[in-house]
């Protein structure tokens, strides 16, 4: 089953138990998944598996950053288990982003490929620790254009950089955004951030939701309160 929504809810979770215990709360209509680092180190594929069987579709979000080949051929491992999303880190380098679509196109994978730009936990000073002096939002726009020209179908990036993206790669290269805290969620360690309602009108195609749901105490109540907010009803 896909959906129209543009929610992805993060199962950042230490077991498979607890992700699908959120899994089985959740309907594959109204938001997708996204299953990270931790889940996955946990519990491998069992965990793609489990929620495609529930009927979601899956963003497997573990960033790859390596040699060329090493990339492509993990990008093509999770394609090959029928994830709807994959990344890599943009900062592996045009060779690194144009293997990896190659290798999709070549597999006549249809899984989205993406690349994330500048972490949402990232603002200037911790750049500069890493020697990047630009702004955020000049590397991310610099790092977009590069995901662009390699073949990518998008960037995961802040949405306080969505409008700008929008207007310099178009509407239909993907603009995947973490750091997304509605009105009532604490920040935790996000730095770049921006509320449901603001974030799509910023640009965002995809909306990256954790913590705020996840860590909820009414998990439930707290999408439904993200999914009226969108629907223009706070
Ligand atoms: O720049 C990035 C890239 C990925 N993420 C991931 O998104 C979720 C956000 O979770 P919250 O609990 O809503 O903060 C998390 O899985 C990150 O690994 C990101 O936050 N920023």
């Amino acid at each position: 089953m896909s959906t129209d929504s543009p929610l992805i809810i993060a199962l950042d979770y230490p077991s498979l138990d607890a992700a699908l215990c959120m899994a089985d709360q959740l309907d594959p209509a109204r938001c997708r998944l996204k299953v990270g680092k931790e889940l996955f180190t946990r519990s491998g594929p069992a965990v793609l598996e489990a929620l495609h069987g529930r009927g979601f579709d899956v963003f497997l979000d573990l960033k790859f950053h390596d040699i060329p080949n090493t990339v492509a051929s993990a990008v093509q491992a999770a394609a090959e288990q029928g994830v709807w999303m994959v990344n890599v880190h943009a900062s592996g380098g045009r060779k690194m982003m144009e293997a990896a679509a190659k290798r999709l196109s070549d597999h006549q994978l249809t899984t989205h490929l993406i690349a994330v730009t500048v972490l949402t936990s990232m603002q200037a000073e911790d750049l500069a620790d890493v020697g990047i002096t630009a702004s955020p939002a000049e590397h991310v726009m610099r790092l977009a254009a590069l995901t662009q020209q390699s073949g990518l179908d998008g960037v995961v990036c802040s949405a306080q950089e969505a409008a700008q993206i929008k207007a310099q790669c178009g509407s239909a290269f993907l603009k995947v955004t973490p750091g997304i805290r509605p009105s009532f969620a604490a920040a935790n360690d996000q730095q770049r951030i921006m509320t449901p309602a603001d974030a799509m009108q910023a640009g965002s195609t995809h909306l990256v939701v954790g913590r705020p749901v996840t860590q909820a105490e009414d998990p439930m109540a707290a999408l439904a309160a993200i999914e009226a907010e969108l629907a223009g009803g706070q």
